[in-house]
């Protein structure tokens, strides 16, 4: 898998960047997930993605700091343009995200999957489910046992949350920190800088990474 990680310097430290794009339908959440995660807030009002929005926050793995970059990508195919190109161009992570009270934003999921696949996105990259908006307890359409037999099938985990609700904030964080922690574990992503940080994950025998990541 060409990871090819580029580095940014944080007061002279170059940081490792995992790109990760998050892709759903239009209205499922996208952006006040990745806001959630990034700014700690949820936006008192949202417009329609255009393109892609960026975010970035550097987190902190085993002694090692990580830039986070996460491309909120528009659900709207108007406003998708030629981009898609782009959004998968090294990518490290995918977030998938329907509307738990939208039953087509979830059975649209199979669509975003092809897309996914159809711009050749290795099968080592890892990737989440995500069903948001579960505070809308009453509107609920689609039932987790449903949701979790299609992570299954694709071999994603499923997060069920909500950027709205703040008690679910370390939920949505747990989203980005599990790829986030998977792709560390990953040997594959080439390590810069000759003092590696104690990394408190082991090797067994087969040279396999057991991570014990604090995720
Ligand atoms: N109740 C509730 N509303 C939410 C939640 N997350 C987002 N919303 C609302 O859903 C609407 C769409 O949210 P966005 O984050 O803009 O959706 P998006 O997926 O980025 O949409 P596009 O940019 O068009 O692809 C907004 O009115 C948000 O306030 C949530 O967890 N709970
Ligand atoms: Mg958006």
């Amino acid at each position: 898998m060409a990871l090819a990680t580029s580095s940014i310097s944080e007061d002279s430290v170059q940081l490792r960047i995992f790109k990760i794009i998050v892709i759903g339908d239009s209205n499922v959440g996208k952006t006040c997930l990745t806001f959630r995660f990034c700014g700690g807030g949820f936006p008192g009002s949202s417009e329609a993605t255009i393109g892609v929005d960026f975010r970035e926050k550097t987190v902190e793995i085993d002694g090692e700091k990580i830039k986070v970059q996460v491309w909120d990508t528009a659900g709207q195919e108007r406003f998708r343009h030629s981009l898609v190109e782009h959004y998968y161009r090294n990518v490290h992570g995918v977030v998938f995200v329907y509307d738990v009270t939208k039953l087509s934003s979830f059975h649209n999921l199979r669509t975003w999957l092809q897309e996914c696949e159809g711009h050749a996105v290795p099968a080592l990259v890892p990737r989440v489910l995500v069903g948001n908006k579960c505070d809308l307890l009453e509107q609920v359409e689609v039932p987790s046992g449903l949701a979790l037999n299609f992570a299954k099938a694709h071999k994603m985990v499923l997060f069920e949350t909500s950027a709205k609700d703040p008690s679910q904030a370390k939920n949505v964080e747990k989203i980005f920190m599990s790829l986030a922690c998977q792709l560390k574990a990953q040997k594959s992503l080439p390590y810069r800088g000759s003092n590696r940080p104690h990394s408190s994950n082991e090797r067994d025998v087969a040279g396999v990474t057991k991570n014990i990541c604090p995720c």
